[in-house]
Protein backbone atom coordinates (compact mmCIF):
# COMPACT_ATOMS: atom_id res chain seq x y z
CA UNK A 1 0.00 0.00 0.00
CA UNK A 2 1.11 3.91 -1.09
CA UNK A 3 2.13 5.96 2.71
CA UNK A 4 -1.33 7.16 3.78
CA UNK A 5 -3.22 4.34 1.86
CA UNK A 6 -4.92 3.23 4.95
CA UNK A 7 -6.64 6.19 6.74
CA UNK A 8 -7.89 6.95 2.73
CA UNK A 9 -9.21 3.64 2.25
CA UNK A 10 -11.15 3.64 5.77
CA UNK A 11 -12.46 7.32 5.29
CA UNK A 12 -13.26 6.60 1.57
CA UNK A 13 -14.94 3.07 2.41
CA UNK A 14 -17.19 4.58 5.01
CA UNK A 15 -18.80 7.53 2.47
CA UNK A 16 -19.16 4.92 -0.28
CA UNK A 17 -21.21 2.46 2.34
CA UNK A 18 -23.05 5.45 3.54
CA UNK A 19 -24.01 6.17 0.17
CA UNK A 20 -25.18 2.48 -1.21
CA UNK A 21 -27.03 2.51 2.12
CA UNK A 22 -28.88 5.25 1.04
CA UNK A 23 -29.20 4.09 -2.54
CA UNK A 24 -31.00 1.08 -1.45
CA UNK A 25 -33.01 2.54 0.36
CA UNK A 26 -34.13 4.97 -2.15
CA UNK A 27 -34.88 1.72 -4.32
CA UNK A 28 -36.68 -0.10 -1.07
CA UNK A 29 -39.56 2.79 -1.73
CA UNK A 30 -39.44 2.99 -5.56
CA UNK A 31 -42.53 0.35 -6.99
CA UNK A 32 -42.84 1.34 -10.63
CA UNK A 33 -40.74 -1.66 -12.26
CA UNK A 34 -39.18 0.36 -15.21
CA UNK A 35 -37.54 2.87 -12.65
CA UNK A 36 -36.69 -0.22 -10.58
CA UNK A 37 -34.96 -2.13 -13.18
CA UNK A 38 -32.97 1.32 -13.65
CA UNK A 39 -31.91 1.77 -10.63
CA UNK A 40 -30.50 -1.48 -10.90
CA UNK A 41 -28.33 -0.45 -14.26
CA UNK A 42 -27.05 2.03 -12.26
CA UNK A 43 -24.68 -0.20 -10.21
CA UNK A 44 -23.83 -2.62 -13.49
CA UNK A 45 -22.91 0.47 -15.35
CA UNK A 46 -20.90 1.93 -12.61
CA UNK A 47 -19.05 -1.46 -12.64
CA UNK A 48 -18.22 -1.21 -16.67
CA UNK A 49 -16.86 1.93 -16.13
CA UNK A 50 -15.13 1.23 -13.08
CA UNK A 51 -13.89 -1.36 -14.98
CA UNK A 52 -12.88 0.59 -18.05
CA UNK A 53 -11.09 3.22 -15.71
CA UNK A 54 -8.92 -0.05 -14.02
CA UNK A 55 -7.43 -0.29 -17.47
CA UNK A 56 -8.03 3.15 -19.15
CA UNK A 57 -8.25 5.33 -16.75
CA UNK A 58 -4.91 4.28 -14.80
CA UNK A 59 -2.68 2.95 -17.98
CA UNK A 60 -4.09 5.76 -20.09
CA UNK A 61 -4.16 3.73 -23.33
CA UNK A 62 -8.50 3.95 -24.56
CA UNK A 63 -10.22 1.30 -25.22
CA UNK A 64 -13.58 1.42 -27.11
CA UNK A 65 -13.93 -2.04 -26.95
CA UNK A 66 -14.99 -3.02 -23.31
CA UNK A 67 -18.45 -4.58 -24.95
CA UNK A 68 -16.05 -7.29 -25.56
CA UNK A 69 -15.68 -8.51 -22.24
CA UNK A 70 -19.47 -7.60 -21.23
CA UNK A 71 -20.53 -9.43 -23.86
CA UNK A 72 -18.38 -12.61 -23.28
CA UNK A 73 -19.30 -12.59 -19.67
CA UNK A 74 -22.99 -12.03 -20.50
CA UNK A 75 -23.47 -15.16 -23.10
CA UNK A 76 -21.19 -17.40 -20.88
CA UNK A 77 -23.68 -17.19 -18.03
CA UNK A 78 -26.19 -17.32 -20.50
CA UNK A 79 -24.89 -20.24 -22.19
CA UNK A 80 -23.92 -21.89 -19.00
CA UNK A 81 -27.58 -22.17 -17.82
CA UNK A 82 -28.77 -22.77 -21.01
CA UNK A 83 -26.56 -25.56 -21.91
CA UNK A 84 -25.48 -27.43 -18.89
CA UNK A 85 -27.81 -25.83 -16.41
CA UNK A 86 -25.11 -24.00 -14.82
CA UNK A 87 -26.28 -21.62 -11.70
CA UNK A 88 -25.48 -17.93 -12.44
CA UNK A 89 -23.41 -17.75 -9.13
CA UNK A 90 -21.18 -19.78 -10.27
CA UNK A 91 -21.34 -18.69 -13.77
CA UNK A 92 -21.21 -15.07 -12.87
CA UNK A 93 -17.23 -15.87 -11.29
CA UNK A 94 -16.66 -17.73 -14.86
CA UNK A 95 -18.11 -14.79 -16.38
CA UNK A 96 -14.91 -12.71 -14.61
CA UNK A 97 -12.43 -15.81 -15.57
CA UNK A 98 -13.34 -15.59 -18.97
CA UNK A 99 -13.76 -11.76 -19.46
CA UNK A 100 -9.73 -11.91 -17.99
CA UNK A 101 -8.41 -14.54 -20.26
CA UNK A 102 -10.39 -12.90 -23.40
CA UNK A 103 -8.03 -9.78 -22.18
CA UNK A 104 -4.99 -11.86 -22.19
CA UNK A 105 -5.43 -12.91 -25.25
CA UNK A 106 -7.01 -9.40 -26.40
CA UNK A 107 -3.84 -7.63 -24.95
CA UNK A 108 -1.01 -9.77 -26.08
CA UNK A 109 -1.08 -8.72 -30.10
CA UNK A 110 -3.24 -5.36 -29.10
CA UNK A 111 -0.09 -3.97 -26.77
CA UNK A 112 1.81 -3.82 -29.82
CA UNK A 113 0.17 -0.79 -31.04
CA UNK A 114 -0.15 2.26 -29.07
CA UNK A 115 -2.30 5.56 -29.01
CA UNK A 116 -5.13 5.71 -31.58
CA UNK A 117 -4.12 2.48 -33.44
CA UNK A 118 -4.82 0.86 -29.93
CA UNK A 119 -8.18 2.19 -29.36
CA UNK A 120 -9.34 1.67 -33.06
CA UNK A 121 -8.10 -1.99 -32.55
CA UNK A 122 -10.04 -2.67 -29.60
CA UNK A 123 -13.22 -1.38 -31.38
CA UNK A 124 -12.62 -4.24 -33.71
CA UNK A 125 -13.11 -6.79 -30.71
CA UNK A 126 -17.05 -6.42 -29.64
CA UNK A 127 -17.79 -6.45 -33.75
CA UNK A 128 -15.87 -9.51 -34.11
CA UNK A 129 -17.46 -11.25 -31.65
CA UNK A 130 -20.74 -9.46 -32.70
CA UNK A 131 -20.86 -11.36 -35.85
CA UNK A 132 -19.51 -14.40 -34.45
CA UNK A 133 -22.27 -14.64 -32.06
CA UNK A 134 -24.84 -14.24 -34.98
CA UNK A 135 -23.02 -16.72 -36.92
CA UNK A 136 -22.97 -19.27 -34.70
CA UNK A 137 -27.02 -18.80 -34.21
CA UNK A 138 -26.94 -16.98 -30.58
CA UNK A 139 -28.73 -13.80 -31.84
CA UNK A 140 -31.36 -14.45 -29.09
CA UNK A 141 -30.09 -16.71 -25.79
CA UNK A 142 -33.60 -16.60 -23.70
CA UNK A 143 -32.34 -17.72 -20.13
CA UNK A 144 -34.89 -20.54 -19.14
CA UNK A 145 -37.52 -19.32 -16.51
CA UNK A 146 -36.82 -21.05 -13.40
CA UNK A 147 -38.65 -19.17 -10.77
CA UNK A 148 -39.29 -22.05 -8.77
CA UNK A 149 -36.22 -21.85 -6.65
CA UNK A 150 -35.10 -18.01 -7.14
CA UNK A 151 -32.17 -18.08 -4.98
CA UNK A 152 -30.76 -20.98 -6.96
CA UNK A 153 -31.34 -19.49 -10.08
CA UNK A 154 -30.65 -16.27 -9.28
CA UNK A 155 -34.40 -15.42 -10.75
CA UNK A 156 -36.38 -13.24 -8.19
CA UNK A 157 -39.93 -12.06 -8.58
CA UNK A 158 -38.85 -8.92 -6.68
CA UNK A 159 -36.73 -6.44 -8.89
CA UNK A 160 -35.23 -5.03 -5.59
CA UNK A 161 -33.18 -8.05 -4.83
CA UNK A 162 -31.74 -7.16 -8.37
CA UNK A 163 -30.71 -4.15 -7.08
CA UNK A 164 -29.12 -5.60 -4.08
CA UNK A 165 -27.19 -7.67 -5.68
CA UNK A 166 -26.00 -5.05 -8.15
CA UNK A 167 -24.56 -3.27 -5.12
CA UNK A 168 -23.05 -5.68 -3.68
CA UNK A 169 -21.45 -5.64 -7.23
CA UNK A 170 -20.52 -2.61 -7.20
CA UNK A 171 -19.31 -2.32 -3.53
CA UNK A 172 -16.47 -5.24 -4.54
CA UNK A 173 -15.44 -3.29 -7.75
CA UNK A 174 -15.04 -0.42 -5.88
CA UNK A 175 -13.43 -2.39 -3.04
CA UNK A 176 -11.08 -3.47 -6.20
CA UNK A 177 -10.50 0.01 -7.43
CA UNK A 178 -9.45 1.34 -4.59
CA UNK A 179 -6.89 -1.10 -3.21
CA UNK A 180 -5.60 -0.71 -6.89
CA UNK A 181 -5.25 2.87 -6.60
CA UNK A 182 -3.76 2.79 -3.56
CA UNK A 183 -1.42 0.25 -3.68
CA UNK A 184 1.65 -0.20 -5.89
CA UNK A 185 -0.52 -1.45 -8.57
CA UNK A 186 -2.08 1.79 -9.16
CA UNK A 187 0.89 3.49 -8.63
CA UNK A 188 2.83 1.77 -11.70
CA UNK A 189 0.04 2.40 -13.69
CA UNK A 190 -0.14 6.09 -13.46
CA UNK A 191 3.12 6.17 -13.68
CA UNK A 192 2.76 4.45 -16.94
CA UNK A 193 0.41 7.22 -18.39
CA UNK A 194 2.32 9.93 -17.37
CA UNK A 195 5.51 8.78 -19.50
CA UNK A 196 5.37 5.18 -20.29
CA UNK A 197 9.22 5.57 -21.85
CA UNK A 198 10.17 7.08 -18.04
CA UNK A 199 8.32 4.60 -16.19
CA UNK A 200 10.15 1.75 -18.00
CA UNK A 201 13.74 3.47 -17.18
CA UNK A 202 12.43 3.34 -13.21
CA UNK A 203 12.37 -0.40 -13.42
CA UNK A 204 8.89 -0.81 -14.54
CA UNK A 205 7.92 -4.20 -16.66
CA UNK A 206 4.92 -2.02 -18.49
CA UNK A 207 4.02 -4.41 -20.26
CA UNK A 208 3.39 -6.51 -17.43
CA UNK A 209 1.54 -4.10 -15.91
CA UNK A 210 -0.79 -3.53 -18.73
CA UNK A 211 -1.00 -6.82 -19.00
CA UNK A 212 -2.71 -7.34 -15.67
CA UNK A 213 -4.44 -3.98 -15.64
CA UNK A 214 -6.51 -5.22 -18.75
CA UNK A 215 -6.90 -8.72 -17.07
CA UNK A 216 -8.51 -7.19 -14.35
CA UNK A 217 -10.66 -4.81 -16.06
CA UNK A 218 -11.72 -7.82 -18.53
CA UNK A 219 -12.70 -9.95 -15.54
CA UNK A 220 -14.85 -7.03 -14.01
CA UNK A 221 -16.32 -6.09 -17.26
CA UNK A 222 -17.54 -9.83 -17.97
CA UNK A 223 -18.84 -10.30 -14.55
CA UNK A 224 -20.69 -7.17 -14.71
CA UNK A 225 -22.09 -8.36 -18.49
CA UNK A 226 -22.77 -12.21 -16.46
CA UNK A 227 -24.97 -10.37 -13.56
CA UNK A 228 -26.51 -8.50 -16.76
CA UNK A 229 -27.89 -11.58 -18.61
CA UNK A 230 -29.74 -12.31 -15.31
CA UNK A 231 -31.39 -9.13 -14.74
CA UNK A 232 -32.24 -8.83 -18.51
CA UNK A 233 -33.49 -13.29 -18.85
CA UNK A 234 -32.28 -12.16 -22.97
CA UNK A 235 -28.96 -11.92 -24.25
CA UNK A 236 -28.47 -10.72 -28.04
CA UNK A 237 -25.65 -8.81 -29.78
CA UNK A 238 -26.75 -5.96 -30.17
CA UNK A 239 -27.39 -5.45 -25.97
CA UNK A 240 -23.95 -6.99 -24.68
CA UNK A 241 -21.61 -6.41 -27.67
CA UNK A 242 -22.89 -3.22 -29.11
CA UNK A 243 -21.41 -0.29 -29.84
CA UNK A 244 -23.73 1.41 -27.11
CA UNK A 245 -22.14 -0.07 -24.31
CA UNK A 246 -18.57 0.31 -25.25
CA UNK A 247 -19.52 4.13 -25.51
CA UNK A 248 -21.46 3.76 -22.10
CA UNK A 249 -18.37 2.18 -20.14
CA UNK A 250 -16.12 5.02 -21.22
CA UNK A 251 -18.86 7.94 -21.12
CA UNK A 252 -19.95 7.46 -17.67
CA UNK A 253 -16.01 7.26 -16.53
CA UNK A 254 -15.25 10.32 -18.76
CA UNK A 255 -17.90 12.34 -17.13
CA UNK A 256 -17.74 11.24 -13.82
CA UNK A 257 -13.52 11.50 -13.76
CA UNK A 258 -10.81 9.52 -15.56
CA UNK A 259 -8.34 8.08 -12.99
CA UNK A 260 -10.14 8.01 -9.52
CA UNK A 261 -12.65 5.69 -8.32
CA UNK A 262 -15.16 8.00 -7.85
CA UNK A 263 -15.98 9.61 -11.81
CA UNK A 264 -17.34 6.00 -13.31
CA UNK A 265 -19.31 6.31 -9.65
CA UNK A 266 -20.80 9.58 -10.39
CA UNK A 267 -20.84 9.16 -14.26
CA UNK A 268 -23.35 6.56 -14.00
CA UNK A 269 -25.02 8.04 -10.92
CA UNK A 270 -25.81 10.76 -13.04
CA UNK A 271 -26.22 9.98 -16.92
CA UNK A 272 -28.29 6.24 -16.46
CA UNK A 273 -30.77 7.64 -14.92
CA UNK A 274 -31.13 10.87 -17.12
CA UNK A 275 -31.24 8.51 -20.36
CA UNK A 276 -33.21 6.25 -18.76
CA UNK A 277 -36.04 8.40 -18.02
CA UNK A 278 -35.45 10.67 -21.24
CA UNK A 279 -35.85 7.11 -22.87
CA UNK A 280 -39.36 6.31 -20.89
CA UNK A 281 -40.76 9.77 -21.31
CA UNK A 282 -39.65 10.51 -25.43
CA UNK A 283 -37.88 7.29 -26.27
CA UNK A 284 -41.27 6.93 -28.67
CA UNK A 285 -40.99 10.71 -30.03
CA UNK A 286 -37.20 10.56 -30.42
CA UNK A 287 -35.81 6.67 -30.68
CA UNK A 288 -32.14 6.36 -29.53
CA UNK A 289 -32.36 9.44 -27.21
CA UNK A 290 -29.88 7.15 -25.27
CA UNK A 291 -27.21 7.78 -27.36
CA UNK A 292 -27.99 11.86 -27.78
CA UNK A 293 -27.48 11.52 -24.14
CA UNK A 294 -24.00 10.43 -23.58
CA UNK A 295 -22.90 12.40 -27.05
CA UNK A 296 -24.17 15.48 -25.41
CA UNK A 297 -22.44 15.23 -21.96
CA UNK A 298 -19.29 13.91 -23.53
CA UNK A 299 -19.77 17.40 -25.80
CA UNK A 300 -20.42 19.48 -22.72
CA UNK A 301 -17.64 17.36 -20.17
CA UNK A 302 -14.71 17.65 -22.85
CA UNK A 303 -15.93 21.98 -22.89
CA UNK A 304 -16.54 22.53 -19.54
CA UNK A 305 -14.33 20.18 -17.47
CA UNK A 306 -12.17 18.19 -19.36
CA UNK A 307 -11.12 15.65 -16.84
CA UNK A 308 -14.19 14.86 -15.99
CA UNK A 309 -16.68 16.17 -12.38
CA UNK A 310 -14.75 14.86 -9.77
CA UNK A 311 -11.48 16.68 -10.64
CA UNK A 312 -13.23 19.72 -11.39
CA UNK A 313 -15.24 19.97 -7.98
CA UNK A 314 -11.89 18.59 -6.20
CA UNK A 315 -9.57 21.25 -7.83
CA UNK A 316 -12.28 24.04 -7.41
CA UNK A 317 -12.30 23.05 -3.65
CA UNK A 318 -8.47 22.49 -3.23
CA UNK A 319 -7.90 26.01 -4.61
CA UNK A 320 -10.81 27.54 -2.35
CA UNK A 321 -9.15 25.55 0.65
CA UNK A 322 -5.70 26.80 -0.28
CA UNK A 323 -5.80 30.33 -2.19
CA UNK A 324 -2.16 30.80 -2.50
CA UNK A 325 -0.49 30.22 -5.93
CA UNK A 326 1.42 27.88 -4.78
CA UNK A 327 1.46 25.16 -1.93
CA UNK A 328 5.36 26.23 -1.85
CA UNK A 329 6.68 29.19 -0.09
CA UNK A 330 9.10 30.98 -2.10
CA UNK A 331 11.98 32.06 -0.06
CA UNK A 332 14.94 30.12 -1.10
CA UNK A 333 16.57 30.51 2.40
CA UNK A 334 14.17 27.78 3.47
CA UNK A 335 15.42 25.03 1.85
CA UNK A 336 17.30 22.50 3.82
CA UNK A 337 20.69 22.24 2.70
CA UNK A 338 21.60 19.00 0.58
CA UNK A 339 23.80 16.59 2.25
CA UNK A 340 27.53 18.23 3.03
CA UNK A 341 29.83 17.88 -0.40
CA UNK A 342 32.98 17.25 0.48
CA UNK A 343 35.60 19.36 -2.07
CA UNK A 344 36.93 16.14 -4.03
CA UNK A 345 35.38 12.49 -4.54
CA UNK A 346 36.49 9.39 -3.41
CA UNK A 347 38.81 7.90 -5.91
CA UNK A 348 38.17 4.96 -5.83
CA UNK A 349 40.12 4.15 -8.99
CA UNK A 350 37.51 1.24 -9.78
CA UNK A 351 35.83 1.34 -13.37
CA UNK A 352 32.24 0.55 -12.76
CA UNK A 353 31.14 1.29 -16.56
CA UNK A 354 33.62 0.29 -19.88
CA UNK A 355 31.88 1.08 -22.75
CA UNK A 356 33.61 -0.31 -25.89
CA UNK A 357 32.84 0.15 -29.82
CA UNK A 358 28.87 1.48 -29.09
CA UNK A 359 27.02 2.27 -32.51
CA UNK A 360 23.54 3.43 -33.29
CA UNK A 361 22.50 4.55 -36.36
CA UNK A 362 18.75 6.02 -37.82
CA UNK A 363 19.05 4.46 -41.71
CA UNK A 364 21.94 6.37 -42.74
CA UNK A 365 22.74 8.51 -40.16
CA UNK A 366 25.29 7.38 -37.49
CA UNK A 367 24.16 8.93 -34.46
CA UNK A 368 26.41 7.06 -32.20
CA UNK A 369 29.41 6.01 -34.19
CA UNK A 370 32.10 3.51 -32.10
CA UNK A 371 31.93 5.25 -28.80
CA UNK A 372 34.36 4.19 -26.29
CA UNK A 373 34.81 5.63 -22.91
CA UNK A 374 35.29 4.27 -19.32
CA UNK A 375 33.74 5.72 -15.94
CA UNK A 376 35.30 5.36 -12.84
CA UNK A 377 33.67 4.64 -10.10
CA UNK A 378 32.47 7.53 -7.49
CA UNK A 379 33.18 9.76 -10.19
CA UNK A 380 31.29 12.69 -12.50
CA UNK A 381 31.81 12.44 -16.00
CA UNK A 382 30.30 14.71 -18.08
CA UNK A 383 29.28 14.94 -21.62
CA UNK A 384 28.90 17.84 -23.98
CA UNK A 385 28.58 18.15 -27.75
CA UNK A 386 26.53 20.59 -30.32
CA UNK A 387 23.07 19.59 -30.22
CA UNK A 388 22.68 16.59 -32.25
CA UNK A 389 25.83 15.25 -31.69
CA UNK A 390 24.32 11.80 -30.44
CA UNK A 391 24.66 12.81 -26.53
CA UNK A 392 20.76 11.53 -26.07
CA UNK A 393 20.89 8.89 -28.36
CA UNK A 394 24.15 7.30 -26.71
CA UNK A 395 22.45 7.71 -23.30
CA UNK A 396 19.18 5.66 -25.30
CA UNK A 397 21.73 3.04 -26.29
CA UNK A 398 23.19 2.38 -23.23
CA UNK A 399 20.19 2.03 -21.10
CA UNK A 400 17.54 0.03 -23.56
CA UNK A 401 15.53 2.44 -24.68
CA UNK A 402 17.37 2.14 -28.04
CA UNK A 403 19.00 -1.38 -28.64
CA UNK A 404 22.06 -0.24 -30.22
CA UNK A 405 23.57 -1.62 -33.33
CA UNK A 406 27.00 -2.71 -32.16
CA UNK A 407 29.04 -2.70 -29.26
CA UNK A 408 29.38 -3.41 -25.45
CA UNK A 409 28.75 -1.54 -21.95
CA UNK A 410 29.93 -3.97 -19.04
CA UNK A 411 29.30 -2.50 -15.61
CA UNK A 412 31.00 -4.09 -12.70
CA UNK A 413 32.29 -6.97 -15.50
CA UNK A 414 28.28 -7.57 -16.22
CA UNK A 415 26.96 -6.46 -19.99
CA UNK A 416 24.01 -4.25 -20.21
CA UNK A 417 24.00 -3.92 -23.84
CA UNK A 418 20.66 -6.30 -25.16
CA UNK A 419 18.71 -6.50 -22.31
CA UNK A 420 15.62 -4.39 -21.73
CA UNK A 421 14.84 -1.07 -20.05
CA UNK A 422 13.88 -2.16 -16.91
CA UNK A 423 16.17 -5.07 -16.66
CA UNK A 424 19.06 -2.51 -17.05
CA UNK A 425 17.25 -0.33 -14.27
CA UNK A 426 16.98 -3.24 -11.82
CA UNK A 427 20.90 -3.85 -12.45
CA UNK A 428 21.29 -0.63 -10.92
CA UNK A 429 21.30 2.19 -13.63
CA UNK A 430 19.21 5.11 -12.73
CA UNK A 431 17.86 7.75 -15.51
CA UNK A 432 16.46 10.92 -15.81
CA UNK A 433 15.05 12.37 -19.05
CA UNK A 434 15.18 15.79 -20.66
CA UNK A 435 11.41 16.33 -19.83
CA UNK A 436 10.39 16.18 -16.60
CA UNK A 437 6.89 14.35 -15.90
CA UNK A 438 5.33 14.41 -12.73
CA UNK A 439 2.26 13.44 -11.14
CA UNK A 440 1.00 16.77 -11.02
CA UNK A 441 -1.93 15.59 -7.82
CA UNK A 442 -0.30 13.26 -5.97
CA UNK A 443 2.67 13.87 -3.27
CA UNK A 444 5.92 14.17 -3.96
CA UNK A 445 6.47 11.25 -2.18
CA UNK A 446 4.21 8.86 -4.03
CA UNK A 447 5.92 10.30 -7.27
CA UNK A 448 9.55 9.15 -5.99
CA UNK A 449 7.74 6.57 -4.39
CA UNK A 450 7.67 5.01 -8.08
CA UNK A 451 11.17 4.21 -8.81
CA UNK A 452 11.45 2.18 -5.64
CA UNK A 453 8.54 0.36 -6.63
CA UNK A 454 10.11 -0.19 -10.23
CA UNK A 455 13.42 -1.22 -8.57
CA UNK A 456 11.70 -3.88 -6.99
CA UNK A 457 11.68 -3.28 -3.32
CA UNK A 458 8.80 -4.88 -0.83
CA UNK A 459 6.30 -1.62 0.18
CA UNK A 460 8.14 -0.76 3.55
CA UNK A 461 11.80 -0.83 2.13
CA UNK A 462 9.72 1.32 -0.76
CA UNK A 463 8.55 4.00 1.20
CA UNK A 464 12.40 4.14 3.35
CA UNK A 465 14.22 3.93 -0.07
CA UNK A 466 11.61 6.98 -1.38
CA UNK A 467 12.11 8.97 1.87
CA UNK A 468 15.85 8.63 1.67
CA UNK A 469 16.36 9.70 -1.66
CA UNK A 470 14.19 12.97 -0.93
CA UNK A 471 15.94 13.89 1.97
CA UNK A 472 19.54 12.86 -0.36
CA UNK A 473 18.15 15.76 -2.58
CA UNK A 474 16.96 18.42 0.40
CA UNK A 475 12.83 18.07 -0.76
CA UNK A 476 12.11 16.89 2.45
CA UNK A 477 10.22 19.90 4.18
CA UNK A 478 7.89 19.04 -0.19
CA UNK A 479 7.74 15.79 1.10
CA UNK A 480 3.94 15.78 1.15
CA UNK A 481 3.85 18.71 -1.24
CA UNK A 482 1.80 17.77 -4.71
CA UNK A 483 4.33 17.53 -7.17
CA UNK A 484 1.84 20.30 -9.32
CA UNK A 485 2.79 23.17 -7.16
CA UNK A 486 6.80 22.35 -7.33
CA UNK A 487 9.20 25.11 -9.09
CA UNK A 488 11.24 23.59 -11.89
CA UNK A 489 13.87 22.72 -9.80
CA UNK A 490 12.22 21.52 -7.40
CA UNK A 491 10.72 19.15 -10.05
CA UNK A 492 14.29 18.59 -11.56
CA UNK A 493 15.40 17.53 -7.58
CA UNK A 494 12.15 15.28 -7.42
CA UNK A 495 13.05 13.69 -10.68
CA UNK A 496 16.77 12.92 -9.63
CA UNK A 497 15.47 12.02 -6.51
CA UNK A 498 12.65 9.10 -8.83
CA UNK A 499 15.77 7.46 -9.67
CA UNK A 500 17.75 7.50 -6.80
CA UNK A 501 14.98 5.79 -4.86
CA UNK A 502 15.76 2.42 -6.80
CA UNK A 503 18.63 2.96 -5.12
CA UNK A 504 21.41 2.84 -8.23
CA UNK A 505 25.14 2.11 -8.28
CA UNK A 506 25.05 4.32 -12.10
CA UNK A 507 22.88 7.75 -12.45
CA UNK A 508 22.40 9.08 -16.59
CA UNK A 509 21.27 12.56 -16.08
CA UNK A 510 20.01 13.93 -19.41
CA UNK A 511 20.14 18.03 -19.30
CA UNK A 512 19.22 17.91 -15.47
CA UNK A 513 20.14 21.77 -15.31
CA UNK A 514 17.98 22.72 -18.18
CA UNK A 515 16.13 25.93 -17.95
CA UNK A 516 17.34 26.73 -14.50
CA UNK A 517 18.39 29.82 -13.03
CA UNK A 518 22.49 30.31 -12.02
CA UNK A 519 20.98 30.08 -8.34
CA UNK A 520 18.82 26.82 -9.30
CA UNK A 521 21.58 25.29 -11.00
CA UNK A 522 24.24 26.06 -7.97
CA UNK A 523 21.20 24.35 -5.68
CA UNK A 524 21.08 21.19 -8.05
CA UNK A 525 24.62 21.04 -8.48
CA UNK A 526 25.30 21.05 -4.70
CA UNK A 527 23.10 17.67 -4.31
CA UNK A 528 25.42 16.22 -6.96
CA UNK A 529 28.18 16.88 -5.12
CA UNK A 530 26.56 15.89 -2.05
CA UNK A 531 25.90 12.40 -3.68
CA UNK A 532 29.55 12.08 -5.32
CA UNK A 533 30.75 12.42 -1.56
CA UNK A 534 28.34 9.49 -0.95
CA UNK A 535 30.17 7.35 -3.58
CA UNK A 536 27.40 7.69 -6.38
CA UNK A 537 28.57 7.58 -9.94
CA UNK A 538 26.93 9.60 -12.31
CA UNK A 539 27.07 10.53 -16.16
CA UNK A 540 25.51 14.18 -17.26
CA UNK A 541 24.87 15.34 -20.28
CA UNK A 542 25.03 19.21 -20.10
CA UNK A 543 25.17 21.90 -22.27
CA UNK A 544 26.02 24.97 -19.33
CA UNK A 545 30.19 24.67 -19.40
CA UNK A 546 30.47 26.44 -15.85
CA UNK A 547 28.44 23.95 -14.29
CA UNK A 548 30.32 21.12 -16.18
CA UNK A 549 33.88 22.65 -15.03
CA UNK A 550 32.90 22.80 -11.73
CA UNK A 551 31.26 19.33 -10.86
CA UNK A 552 32.79 17.02 -13.54
CA UNK A 553 36.25 15.11 -12.64
CA UNK A 554 35.86 14.35 -16.53
CA UNK A 555 34.67 15.95 -19.41
CA UNK A 556 33.58 13.54 -22.68
CA UNK A 557 32.89 15.64 -26.25
CA UNK A 558 30.75 13.76 -28.58
CA UNK A 559 30.87 15.48 -32.00
CA UNK A 560 28.68 13.42 -35.41
CA UNK A 561 27.97 10.67 -33.03
CA UNK A 562 31.96 9.87 -32.33
CA UNK A 563 34.25 11.00 -29.48
CA UNK A 564 36.26 14.18 -30.04
CA UNK A 565 38.11 14.60 -26.74
CA UNK A 566 38.50 12.74 -23.30
CA UNK A 567 40.24 14.08 -20.31
CA UNK A 568 40.37 16.36 -17.41
CA UNK A 569 37.97 19.36 -17.62
CA UNK A 570 40.60 21.98 -18.40
CA UNK A 571 42.53 20.25 -20.31
CA UNK A 572 39.30 19.43 -22.81
CA UNK A 573 38.32 22.90 -22.73
CA UNK A 574 41.82 24.07 -23.78
CA UNK A 575 41.57 21.42 -26.91
CA UNK A 576 41.21 23.43 -30.28
CA UNK A 577 39.20 20.72 -31.74
CA UNK A 578 36.71 21.12 -29.40
CA UNK A 579 36.86 24.73 -29.06
CA UNK A 580 35.80 24.73 -32.83
CA UNK A 581 33.41 21.97 -32.77
CA UNK A 582 31.67 23.13 -29.52
CA UNK A 583 32.78 26.06 -27.57
CA UNK A 584 33.32 28.52 -30.28
CA UNK A 585 35.48 31.36 -30.97
CA UNK A 586 34.02 33.84 -27.68
CA UNK A 587 35.51 30.76 -25.90
CA UNK A 588 38.92 30.71 -27.07
CA UNK A 589 39.07 34.83 -26.97
CA UNK A 590 37.94 34.39 -23.29
CA UNK A 591 40.47 31.14 -22.60
CA UNK A 592 43.21 33.58 -24.61
CA UNK A 593 42.93 36.60 -21.93
N1 LIG B 1 14.46 8.14 -33.13
C1 LIG B 1 15.21 8.77 -34.04
N2 LIG B 1 15.02 8.56 -35.35
C2 LIG B 1 15.79 9.19 -36.27
N3 LIG B 1 16.78 10.03 -35.97
C3 LIG B 1 17.01 10.30 -34.68
C4 LIG B 1 16.24 9.68 -33.64
N4 LIG B 1 16.70 10.12 -32.44
C5 LIG B 1 17.69 10.97 -32.71
N5 LIG B 1 17.89 11.08 -34.05
C6 LIG B 1 18.90 11.87 -34.72
O1 LIG B 1 20.15 11.45 -34.22
C7 LIG B 1 21.02 12.55 -34.06
C8 LIG B 1 21.48 12.61 -32.62
O2 LIG B 1 20.39 13.03 -31.82
P1 LIG B 1 20.51 13.16 -30.22
O3 LIG B 1 19.17 13.54 -29.71
O4 LIG B 1 21.12 11.95 -29.68
O5 LIG B 1 21.52 14.38 -30.09
P2 LIG B 1 21.92 15.17 -28.77
O6 LIG B 1 23.38 15.31 -28.82
O7 LIG B 1 21.34 14.56 -27.58
O8 LIG B 1 21.23 16.57 -29.07
P3 LIG B 1 20.63 17.65 -28.01
O9 LIG B 1 21.80 18.24 -27.31
O10 LIG B 1 19.94 18.64 -28.91
O11 LIG B 1 19.67 16.92 -27.12
C9 LIG B 1 20.24 13.80 -34.50
O12 LIG B 1 20.58 14.08 -35.83
C10 LIG B 1 18.80 13.35 -34.39
O13 LIG B 1 18.00 14.05 -35.33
Amino acid sequence: MRPGATPRLRRHGMILAGLLVAYLAISAVVTNSYYQLMLTLVPIWAVLGLSWNVFSGYVGLTSFGHAAFFGLGAYTVALLLTMLNLTPWIGIPLAAVVGAAAALLIGLPTFRLRGHYFALAMLAYPLLMSYLAQYLGYNEVSLPMRRDEPVTWMQFTDPRVYTVLAVGLLALAMAISMVVENSRFGLSLMAIRQNELAAEAAGLNVRQWKMRALMLSGGMAGAAGGFYACVLLVVTPEAVLGMLVSAQALVVALFGGVGTYWGPLIGAAILIPLSETLHAELGEIIPGIQGVVYGAAIILIMLLAPEGLYWSIRDRWARQAAPRPSPVPEAPARVPAAPAARPSPPPSGKTLLEVRGLSKSFGGLRAVDDVSFSVVQGSILGIIGPNGAGKTTMFNALNGVLPADRGEARMDGEEIIGRKLFEICRMGVGRTFQVVRSFPRLPLLDNVLVGAYGAGLPDEEAVTAAREAITRTGLTHLTDAPAGGLTSKELRLMELARALAGRPRLLLLDETLAGLGRDECDAVLDVLKGLRAEGMTTIIIEHTMHAMLRIADELLVIDHGRVLAQGHPREVVEDRKVIEAYLGRKWLARCSK
